[in-house]
């Protein structure tokens, strides 16, 4: 989990920084990622907005932006992320939640729900999913409220 949230550092949302980690049965870390745009897709030139003036949503950034648990399941250095584990930082979305079953993830252990809001929806759909599919989900017990890292030396 400390590595999703370290992942989730290198987003450039300015509203909402999600990272991920996938991670095999036996401890080892396949693949991280954190939402952010496409490759080549520059982050000048595309939206962060959440809300665009003109209502037009082609000036927010949820048509653009590639979910943390996506990237995370693509940038696996791993033949396939069957039977392995995704730690993520935020309950995952109903489209990732497609993706989470279709590459055969075993387990979610997210870290928050986000506060449902008018997507709620959404995470009724992912909790759906995901439950149909056998996919085990749990929240993440953390054992300490931060982990100081020192990049200096004293
Ligand atoms: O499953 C998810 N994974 C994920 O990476 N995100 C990212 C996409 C957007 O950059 C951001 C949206 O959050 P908000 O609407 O709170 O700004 O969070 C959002 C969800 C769904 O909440
Ligand atoms: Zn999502």
């Amino acid at each position: 989990m400390a590595i999703a949230f370290l992942s989730a550092e290198r987003s450039k949302d300015p509203n909402r920084q999600v990272g991920a980690c996938l991670v095999s049965q036996e401890g080892i870390i396949l693949g991280i990622g954190y939402n952010g745009f496409p490759r080549g897709c520059s982050d000048d030139k595309l939206p962060w907005a959440k809300k665009s003036a003109s209502g037009d949503p082609l000036e927010t950034k949820f048509p653009y932006v590639v979910h943390a648990e996506v990237n995370a399941i693509l940038n696996t250095n791993h033949a396939s992320a069957a039977g392995q584990k995704l730690y993520v930082t935020m309950f995952p979305c109903n489209e990732c939640a497609k993706i989470i079953i279709q590459s055969g993830v075993s387990e979610v252990i997210y870290f928050v729900e986000k506060k449902i809001d008018n997507s709620a929806h959404v995470y009724v759909a992912s909790h759906k999913l995901l439950s149909m599919a056998g996919v085990k989900v749990r929240k993440h017990q953390p054992q300490m409220a931060q982990i100081p890292i020192k990049f200096q030396e004293p």
